[in-house]
Order: C-alpha cells, then structure tokens, then sequence
C-alpha cells in the first residue's frame, strides 16, 4: 500500500500534460526526443514497480491464462466440476484461473470458505456487474445482486427483519396449508408432482409475500413466478452471454444481424418489471380497499405509513419480489432432489417412514413439533441439501481490496466462488461422497454435531441466504408428510418392470433433477415460448377481480379428497 501511494505522488507532476510554455522551456535546453523518452521510461518503472509490488505474493495456483480468453477453455458447463477437478490437480483448495480479462479465486474447502468468506466478510461481500441480467433485463433492483453497499445493506435489514429464526417461525401456517393442497393435488394426479411442488413452494411465497392466496389468482402468479425465474437463471449462467464479458455490446441495436440476445434482454426486462410491480401493485390495491391479508408487503407498508421506516416504498417492492424469486424454484429444486433420492433408495424411504409411524402413529400427519422427535427425518433433509444440492457454485461474491491468503496473492476485483458442490462432496468430511445416506449425519442414533451441516448450500458471510430457515422449515414439512402418506417409487414399464429414471440434471445456476417442469399441473400455466408469455402478462396486467376467475380451474384445485382418505400410502409413479 504504501509504495503505491509513494508512485501515486510521483505520477502526477511527471504524467501531468506539461504546459506549453513548461515544454518550450525544456525543448529550449534539450532535444525534444530526450524529454519524451523520459517520461515513457518514467511511466514504463512505474508501471513496473506497480505491478511487482502487487504481486510480489504468487496468485494461488490454476490452469494456464492464454491472452484474451484466459483459463476459458478450461471451464465446462458445470463449472462446480471442472474446479473440483483443478483443485484436485493443483493440490489446492484454492485456486486461481482468469476468465476473459477477470480474476477468479475458486474456494473447495470448509477451511478456506471460512476464513475468507466468513471471518473477512467486510472485504469479500460485492456482488459483479451483470450487464445481461442486470443492465438489459433489468434484474439490478434484486437483492442478490447489488453492490455491497448501503442500497444493499437497507434492503438487507428489512429481508432479515421478516425471515430472522423467530420471525420465520410465522409461516409455518401457509407452510402447512400448502403441503395439504399439496398432497391433496398429487393423490388426485400423481404424474403432475413437479407441477404440484411448483404450485405449492409458489403459494407459499405469494402468501408469504403479498398475502395474496394463490388460487385466487388461478396460479397466474406462480406462472409468471417461474417464468421470470426461468429467464433470470438463464442470464446468469456464466459464460452464457458474450455481452457479460464486453459489456459495450449492450449498445448493439436489436436489429443487429446476431444480436439475439437483445431480443431476449427485452423480453427477459417485461418479466422483471411484471414480477416486481404486477402483485405488489394487487396488495395496494387491496390494502385500499380494505381487503389485504398480513404478509411482508402489508406490513412493511404500514411501518411506513407510520413514519419511522429506515426505507422506503421501492425497498417494499424490491424485496417482496426478491422473496418470491430466492424462494420458490430453490426450494423445489431441493425437493425434486428429494424426490429422485427416495426412488433410487427404497431403504432409505423405509426407515424414515418407520421413524414417522412410531412417532405419529399410522394414519396421522406429522407436525413441526415433532420434528425434534424424528433424528432419521432430520438427517434425511440435510442429505438432500448436500447430495445434489440447488446451486453447486453459489453466487459469485467480488473481492474489494487486493487481500492475501496462505502466502498467496488475491487481488481486488477478483470473483470469489465457494464451491459448494467439491465442498459437500468431500471424501474426508463425507465418506462416499456420491452416495445418498442419511446415516452419515446420525450418532447413536441422534444428529452427530461432528459432521459439518450443509448449511454451504446457502452461501457465505454476509450475504449467506437470508430465507434459509424458512427453506429449511418449508422443506421439512413437505418431505415427513410426503413420506407419511405416500410410496415413492419407479414407474413401472409395459413389461411390469421398474423403468430407471434420468439421474441427469439441468445445468444452470440452480440445478433441478427434471428436466422440464410439467406445466400442464398450473392451470393456465404458460408455455416458455413468447406468444404464451405475452398473452399471459396481457391477462395479468388487464384489471380484473377474483371473481373472473375461471371455476373450472378453481375446482382443479379444491377437488380431491379428505386428508383421512389419504393414508394407507400410494405410489407416485415418477420416471
Ligand atoms: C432451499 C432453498 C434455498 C436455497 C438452497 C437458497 C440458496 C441461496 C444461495 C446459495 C444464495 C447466495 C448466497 C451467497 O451469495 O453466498 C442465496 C441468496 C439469497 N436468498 Fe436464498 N436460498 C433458498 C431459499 C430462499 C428463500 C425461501 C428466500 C426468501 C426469503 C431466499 C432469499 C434469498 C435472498 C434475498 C438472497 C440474496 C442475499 C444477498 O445477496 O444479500 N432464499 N440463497
């Protein structure tokens, strides 16, 4: 630091444009050759002496940069696997690679992620610039995506304020009502169970949100929930779009032979201001008329109204969307995970269904206070989060200021990702990595607080996921009452024998274990081309009331039978 203040106070009056009578002065005394050569010899050990102060350290270890496109070529479409594999070669859990002109600092350990992302949090907590998603979607009024900052850390207070340990404890209620819409739907139409966990982690973040009851609205929120959610993961796909790494691109006209991506960026920017404003502007409204449910929007509205609010309207609106975004497709890709666990462990399924009958007693629907009760159920969810778990390369997090690790150099600007995916397949910490086994979290039979949770599966420091422990309540309740009601287990072929699922998964920056989300299950659900789409937001966004609504869809919902009817367990048939 203090050498490059030193350069700084020299650069100046040697790089400052000389006056013109300064140079005709010198050019007097001396050829004009010699004064210029001075200063790019000046300027060139500046540079030099710069340089070598910043990196006197080594940058950790990694592949080759090649000029122009770096470590590229070393990079695949999950990337959580190619570093798992450059740390593996390089004997580091930290390694460095370039991307284009960007650093980027690779983290594979518990150790490692601790140290830099969690004790030195003040420093490794800005998030990139996204001009695709961010710039031409519109996507930067989302949490997750400011600059670490104070925008950032007001939007942030009021998130935690709503989803702190205690306060999630509040949604437990919508949380029950939709696993029983949920059950109820999937006894009626077992082959929609995708379909099915959408609508339900949806109503549940609707409600949650904006008090708004899902099937009032014919599940047209959820619809465009998805759809946005959709758009926004494909955008932040590293690597997807050229214009992320030459941002000037942006300026490119739509009708530009190739710039495709433009016309994506503008239907990808109808979802994001759809998303934010179509269901807050419905919770205003209803406020107004007297008629709005307590959720976050209502009551942070109201602490505004009040007059002593640290934030304003727009942070409301920002994060109520924020909420449904984080919130519904992680929640289901944990889920469908769960779902595609069970199938291929019959064992697994058994025992913790035997837990929940000995606890429960047959017939009868668990409930959050047993929880404490059912150690195997418990372990059960932390291996779902851990086997395939939703975002394996969490979310880029950006170094501030040049930092230095383990003797090694870090420089500032850096991206900085905590592998998730190497981390919660470590051999050490979880023998048999590749395996699904609940037992690995148990002692004696009770959790053993020696083996690390998965917690990682929500990120780093200060900008770990604020929503985890509704997740994790959200999460819970669906999966012991699946269990304590249904069989899950292979379709079964023309030939009466059990046909393998596709074990194979979507790649993006959430994974899901199917491939396509059944879209037939959301009444009215949209299909992803651009027709639907617009013919959807041109509903959403034309005045209408609840009583619009079509009855047909209404019934598809409330149909089904009673809960008691639901015991003796079925089969979800799922391929
Ligand atoms: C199983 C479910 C979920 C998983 C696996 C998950 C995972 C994550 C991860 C990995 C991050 C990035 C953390 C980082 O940068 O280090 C994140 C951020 C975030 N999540 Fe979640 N999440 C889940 C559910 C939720 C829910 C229910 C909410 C609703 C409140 C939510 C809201 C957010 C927000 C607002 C952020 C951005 C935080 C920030 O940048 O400061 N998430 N989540």
């Amino acid at each position: 630091m203090g050498m490059a203040h030193r350069c700084g106070s020299i650069k100046q009056p040697i790089l400052g444009t000389p006056s013109f009578e300064s140079t005709a002065m010198l050019s007097a005394n001396l050829p004009p050759w010699v004064f210029w050569t001075a200063i790019f010899t000046t300027a060139l050990c500046i540079t030099w002496i710069y340089t070598t102060s910043r990196s006197k350290l080594p940058l950790p270890p990694g592949p080759m940069k090649l000029p122009v496109v770096g470590s590229l070529f070393n990079m695949t479409a999950r990337p959580w696997e190619a570093c798992m594999e450059l740390s593996k070669k390089y004997n580091s859990d930290i390694i460095h690679l370039k991307l284009a002109h960007t650093s980027v600092i690779v983290l594979s350990s518990f150790e490692a992620t601790e140290a830099l992302l969690e004790k030195r949090s003040s420093i490794y907590s800005d998030r990139p610039k996204s001009p695709m998603a961010g710039d031409l979607m519109g996507w930067n009024f989302l949490l997750a995506m400011m600059k670490y900052g104070d925008e950032w850390r007001t939007h942030r207070r009021l998130i935690n304020q709503e989803f702190n340990v205690a306060a999630s404890r509040k949604f437990r209620d919508a949380e029950r009502i939709a696993t029983h819409a949920f059950l109820r739907r999937l006894l009626n139409n077992p082959e929609g169970f995708l379909g099915h966990l959408n609508m339900m982690a949806g109503e549940v973040m609707v409600s949650a949100a904006y008090g708004i009851d899902a099937l009032s609205v014919n599940g047209r929120y959820i619809a465009l929930g998805k759809e946005a959610t959709k758009s926004f993961s494909n955008a932040m796909v590293p690597g997807r779009y050229l214009v992320d790494f030459i941002p000037i691109l942006k300026y490119v006209p739509e009708w530009f032979p190739g710039a495709q991506f433009k016309r994506t960026a503008r239907e990808g920017r109808l979802l994001s201001q759809s998303l934010r404003d179509i269901p807050f502007a419905e919770t205003k409204h209803k406020m107004a008329s007297g008629s709005a449910k307590s959720c976050f929007t209502v009551n942070a509205l109201r602490e505004l109204e009040s007059g002593c609010a640290y934030y304003q309207e727009y942070t409301v609106k920002n994060v109520a969307a924020m909420m449904y975004l984080g919130g519904a497709d992680t929640t289901v890709s944990v889920l469908s995970t769960f779902i595609l666990a069970m199938i291929a462990n019959p064992d697994a399924q058994k025992k913790a269904q035997q837990e929940i009958d000995s606890v429960v007693g047959q017939g009868n629907l668990p409930d959050f206070d047993d929880e404490k009760a059912m150690p195997y159920v418990s372990a059960l969810v932390k291996e779902a989060l851990r086997w395939k778990n939703a975002g394996p390369f969490g979310a880029p997090h950006v170094l501030t200021v040049d930092d230095e690790y383990r003797g090694y150099h870090l420089p500032a600007g850096s991206l900085v990702f905590g592998n998730v995916w190497a981390i919660l397949h470590d051999e050490i910490e979880y023998p048999d990595p590749y395996a699904f086994k609940p037992e690995r979290f148990l002692l004696d039979g009770k959790l053993n607080p020696a083996v690390k949770d998965p917690q990682c599966a929500f990120g780093f420091g200060r900008r770990i996921c604020p929503g985890r422990h509704m997740a994790i309540s959200s999460i819970w309740i669906t999966i012991v009452s699946l269990l304590a009601t249904f069989d899950i287990s292979k379709e079964l072929g023309e030939d009466g024998c059990p046909i393998e699922p596709s074990y194979e998964y979507e790649d993006g920056i959430l994974t899901s274990s199917i491939q396509m989300y059944d879209k037939t299950a959301i009444p009215g659900g949209s299909q992803s081309d651009s027709d639907d789409l617009y013919r959807y937001l041109v509903y959403l966004i034309a005045p209408h009331s609840d009583d619009d609504d079509d009855d047909d869809d209404i019934s598809y919902f409330t149909q089904g039978i009673g809960l008691s009817s639901l015991i003796p367990r079925i089969v979800i048939l799922a391929s």
